[in-house]
């Protein structure tokens, strides 16, 4: 996403009164180091100073693995609407450091790697973002029920079962459009091909996920 496309978006977002606007790193040309990428969102933030800005940390998908905390450090005196960071990365010590610099700020930190959230709950995050919640929102929140009151067995296992889908389906090949068919296959309702360069995924891929997940809730 171009620096222009991103400002547009974010004019758009302010015009139709969205409460806030995310922006990942660009990832044809990247960004050199956190400087340069603390300057893309504080341009794309001035296209829309009112509204809270998250940076969206997606390293696997942008190919941009520069610490998230150094992009967070001082970001608050050039963009003062920053509100916080969506964390899709691994590094949980680079996590837990933008929990930590957030505390004092009152952002939010959510995360978004769902068969590692427990790790994320423990160091404080606010909130999770992610593609299994589109079907196992309801076990998620059993999950941060049983955290918030103590339940280390119960959320361990629930967490365990999460981990336990998600490595079947990696080990079919998950991605984006093979997520989507299971949605598709899990809630009923069609979503539809995903677009090019992404491939359909084969109905019995999804429905091999589509099971696991059937077996993992009807058996809590
Ligand atoms: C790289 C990726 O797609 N990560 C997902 C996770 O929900 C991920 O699918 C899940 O943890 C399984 O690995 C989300 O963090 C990202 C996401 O849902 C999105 O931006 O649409």
């Amino acid at each position: 996403m171009s620096i222009k496309d991103s400002q547009e978006l974010a004019r758009h977002a302010a015009s139709i009164g969205a409460d806030g606007i995310s922006v990942i790193s660009p990832s044809y040309f990247k960004p050199i180091n956190a400087d340069a990428l603390r300057l893309f969102i504080k341009e794309v933030s001035a296209s829309a100073p009112d509204l809270p800005m998250y940076y969206y940390h997606l390293p696997g998908m942008t190919g941009v693995a520069l610490e998230a905390a150094d992009v967070l450090n001082g970001i608050e005196r050039e963009i003062p609407s920053f509100q916080g960071v969506k964390y899709s990365g691994t590094d949980l010590r680079d996590l837990g450091q933008c929990v930590c610099y957030s505390q004092s700020r009152d952002w939010s930190v959510l995360y978004g790697v769902d068969e590692q959230l427990l790790g994320a709950l423990v160091l404080g995050v606010h909130g999770a973002v992610g593609s299994t919640y589109n079907y196992l929102g309801h076990i998620v929140n059993q999950m941060l029920s049983a955290f918030n009151n103590g339940n280390h067995t119960q959320t361990r296992a629930l967490q365990f079962g999460f981990m336990e889908v998600i490595t079947f389906a990696r080990t079919l090949g998950f991605d984006v459009s093979v997520n989507k068919q299971v949605m598709s296959e899990v809630s009923g309702l069609p979503m539809g091909p995903p677009r090019l360069p992404l491939l359909p995924c084969p109905v019995s891929k999804a429905q091999a996920i589509a099971q696991k997940i059937h077996n993992f809730t009807q058996g809590l």
